[in-house]
Formats: structure tokens, sequence, C-alpha cells
């Protein structure tokens, strides 16, 4: 019997993502400290977040297939995950401006059989985005829209910002949260298919 498809993440993108391909899944929101050691490569970094997220929601499940994500904006070396406020927004925004920068996001799935962990998997995929220069006047817009304060570097390419972006090297759903590419790869390794095992017959995209 095929296990459930569990999504632990309470990203709406990464949600939205998985409707678009018409996959069945249920949406645990993981509640796991999201607190990882210091001076982790960005790679590392994603990779255990995403692990502990999906780890948190299949503690709980029965028989699932969990899926953990964890995006992260990386400039001159510095991780930059959501601003949370206003004046970050900004901060973040005005540093981003004029220049590349990488994307990373992490992907863990997490196999539950009789309430036993039997297989884990993580990776991660980096995406370059290259931001065009930004006026102080459009950057204090964009902030006051709502739209960047959960994401992370302060900007969703997916909304108003994809305005600021010129060109992007690599997979664009890994800047959304979620490279669906890596996804099913992933899957392959395990044995499954996204599209395949999971589907629910509703496809939108
Ligand atoms: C760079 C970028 C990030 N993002 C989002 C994806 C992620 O939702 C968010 C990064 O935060 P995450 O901590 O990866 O995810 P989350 O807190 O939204 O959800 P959960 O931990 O429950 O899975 O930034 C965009 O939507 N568009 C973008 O262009």
């Amino acid at each position: 019997m095929q296990p459930e498809l569990v999504l632990a993440s309470g990203s709406p993108r990464r949600q939205e993502l998985l409707s678009q391909l018409g996959l069945s899944f249920r949406i645990q929101t993981s509640q796991a400290d999201e607190t990882v050691e210091q001076n982790l490569s960005p790679a590392t970094f994603v990779e255990q977040l995403a692990l502990k997220k999906a780890k948190a929601v299949a503690r709980s499940c029965q028989s699932a297939l969990v899926i953990g994500a964890d995006t992260v904006v990386v400039l001159d070396d510095e991780i930059l995950g959501k601003p949370g406020d206003q004046t970050v927004v900004k901060r973040m925004l005005t540093r981003l401006q004029g220049r590349e920068h990488q994307v990373y996001t992490g992907i863990a799935l997490v196999q539950v059989h009789d309430e036993k962990v039997v297989r884990e998997l993580t990776d991660h995929k980096r995406t370059t985005v290259w931001m065009r220069r930004l006026t102080p006047e459009k950057i204090e817009w964009y902030a006051g829209t709502g739209e960047p304060l959960d994401k992370a570097g302060a900007y969703g390419i997916q909304g108003f910002g994809a305005c600021f972006v010129e060109k992007i090297e690599g997979c664009y759903f890994n800047v959304v949260g979620l490279s669906i590419s890596l996804l099913d790869e992933m899957m392959e390794k395990i044995g499954f298919s996204l599209v395949e095992d999971f589907r629910s017959g509703t496809k939108v995209l």
C-alpha cells in the first residue's frame, strides 16, 4: 500500500506547487525547533532544517512519506532568512539590489512505516538570482506591500518581487521554495514516482 504523502510545511507556496501538480497530500505544519549549529555551509544548513521539519511531523505518522523543506538567500557568505519586520526588509533589499545572490532550498524525505522511520534522504539545489538596481522609493513601496515579510531574502519572485529579478540561473521553483525536479529525483531514489504514485487527478498547471 502507498504511504500517505504529507507536506510538513506551512508555506502557501510549497502547498500551491504540489496542488498545481495535481498531487494528493495532507498538510501538517511542523513545530520543529529551527535552531541549528552555527557556521554551517548554506547547503548543510537548509538540508538540516528541512530534515528537522520532516522528522518532527514524521513522529506522529503511522505510514507516510513526509516532505520537509527550507529556503535561504545567501549574499557574501551570509545566510539571510525571513526578515520578520519592515526595517530588516529594507536593509536586506538595499543589500541585494544591483547584484547577484544565491537561493538554496533543502528538501528532506522521511518515510515512516508502522510508526518507524525506515528511510531518510536530504538534498538541496542552488539557484543564482540577479536583481536589478532599486531606488530607495521602490524599496519603500515594496516593503509597504507586506509581501516580503515571510520570504527568505525579503522578496517573492512569484509576486511583485518578479519586477526586480533580471534573470536567474537554475531552477525557478527552487527560488519559490521547492524544486519539483529535485523532489521527483529524490522520490525516484527511494522507489516512488511523485506524479504516478501520488496523483489526485486534478492538475492545474
Ligand atoms: C526567495 C523566495 C523565498 N520564498 C519563500 C519560500 C519559503 O516559504 C520562505 C522561506 O522560509 P522557510 O523557513 O523555508 O519556510 P516557511 O517558514 O515559509 O514554511 P515551513 O518552515 O513551514 O516550511 O520564503 C518565496 O516564496 N519566494 C522567493 O522568491
